[in-house]
């Protein structure tokens, strides 16, 4: 009893650890849609270059994240996550203090090898500690923590207002919370180290087939497809433009524009557990995710498409933030099985992590080429048609996952194809 009581502390102890990591590692990625303005102003960056900060994030894990999974596997989650913090924290550092676009652009690098495998060992070492009981919820927390820091990144702007003179204090804050995510993931180390986690598995000595990867049934290439294309576009927009966007189409100043941005990360740490509480109550998955992928394509074309209040694009993004993420990664462990369930989320990300450096740079390259900016506003409509194509055929591929995938009966089996 007491046993059970204390391992259920530990556990909890645990998720906070590894929320607070996760925090200041969402702060660093989204810390430089904030800065992108002065990026450009004091240093005279180009929206290709702007958009290049975020992208290279992307870029080496269309390939290390299958690596980094397998990682994790071989070295355990509390290794993993202090070296990938470790790797963050250098690459912020990097980034806050470069001399050039060059140094910048590799800290960026750099954290983005450590950070998306950081998000994979972070996820194993909740499902280890909460094996069986309360793991949703628990994961569904810590993402809504990680939520918390992006929400923070966007509000910088106004909670930090005197560090927003110049480009590099607010990177240089991205580099304190990189530190504060390391120093919980070693805390956290430290506890696993003393108190291993009761579903921790043995390490993994089994080979990696690339035959297994053409066993997942059409639903999974659905949810997949869907994956690319809305995490690029949510990611690329909110992440990197959308920022710059509310400033120069919509007459926001800075720091109203980040917390215009914020307040759709504010309403997912709320949003995200309740919505993914409420479907597995209701034990469905595909209607509510189809749902939630049409509201995108409709938010961007009231944005660009309308002079509505800012605040319906703002609602409709932010409900789309909260149920697409708490219903897709639920949704994929009921496509396949457990066995490959580590392999499935792995390929979803390499994909996920190519489509988000491409749409970065497509678009960073578009309003490039439109002139966009506050003189010419007009120049970003070509950014605005590319994120709406690629959210509505992200729409059509989550209704076909309905259609295929998304009775009920088929919800509530394992493993339906
Ligand atoms: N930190 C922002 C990028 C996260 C990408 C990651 N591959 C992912 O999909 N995480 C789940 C999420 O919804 O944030």
């Amino acid at each position: 009893m007491t046993s059970t009581r204390s391992n259920t502390t530990i556990a909890w102890l645990v998720c906070a650890l590894v929320a607070a990591a996760q925090f200041g590692n969402y702060y660093v990625y989204d810390s430089i849609g904030p800065v992108a303005d002065l990026l450009q102003q004091q240093r005279g960056f180009s929206d290709t270059q702007v958009g290049l900060l975020n992208a290279i994030y992307s870029l080496p894990n269309v390939v290390l994240i299958l690596v980094g999974g397998i990682l994790v596997d071989r070295f355990g989650a509390a290794r993993m996550t202090v070296l990938t913090a470790g790797v963050c924290l250098l690459g912020a550092l990097l980034t806050a203090f470069s001399p050039s676009f060059e140094v910048m652009a590799a800290g960026r690098l750099l954290f983005g090898i450590g950070a998306e495998t950081f998000g994979i060992a972070t996820m194993a070492a909740v499902a280890q500690y909460f094996a069986g009981a309360q793991v949703a919820f628990a994961m569904g927390l810590t993402l809504a923590i990680g939520r918390l820091g992006s929400f923070s990144a966007d509000m910088s702007p106004t909670w930090f207002a005197s560090a927003y003179q110049n480009w590099q204090p607010p990177l240089m804050i991205a580099a304190a919370s990189a530190a504060t995510a390391f120093a919980a993931a070693l805390v956290y180390a430290g506890i696993a180290r003393r108190h291993p986690a009761p579903g921790a598995p043995a390490p993994s000595a089994e080979r990696f087939e690339w035959r297994d990867l053409l066993h997942f049934g059409r639903a999974y290439w659905y949810l997949l497809a869907l994956c690319v294309l809305w995490y690029s576009v949510i990611l690329a927009f909110r992440s990197t433009f959308s920022i710059k966007y509310f400033q120069h189409v919509h007459g926001l100043d800075l720091a109203a524009a980040g917390a215009m941005n914020g307040y759709v990360y504010l309403a997912a740490v709320f949003a995200t557990p309740a919505f993914g509480w409420l479907c597995d109550r209701l034990r469905r998955y595909a209607p509510f995710l189809a749902f939630g992928a049409l509201l995108l394509p409709l938010a961007l074309a009231v944005l660009a498409l309308t002079h509505w209040s800012l605040w319906i694009s703002t609602v409709l993004i932010g409900i789309s933030y909260s149920l697409v993420p708490a219903v897709m990664w639920p949704l994929t462990s009921k496509l396949v099985g457990p066995e490959r369930f580590g392999t499935a989320i792995g390929l979803m990300w390499v994909a996920q992590n190519a489509g988000i450096s491409g749409a970065n740079l497509v678009a960073g390259w578009l309003n490039d080429r439109a002139a966009a900016g506050p003189q010419n506003p007009a120049g970003y409509e070509p950014m605005m048609l590319f994120f709406g194509v690629a959210s509505v055929l992200g729409a059509a591929c989550a209704a076909a996952l309905w259609l295929s995938a998304g009775d009920k009966e088929h919800e509530q089996a394992r493993r339906p194809h």
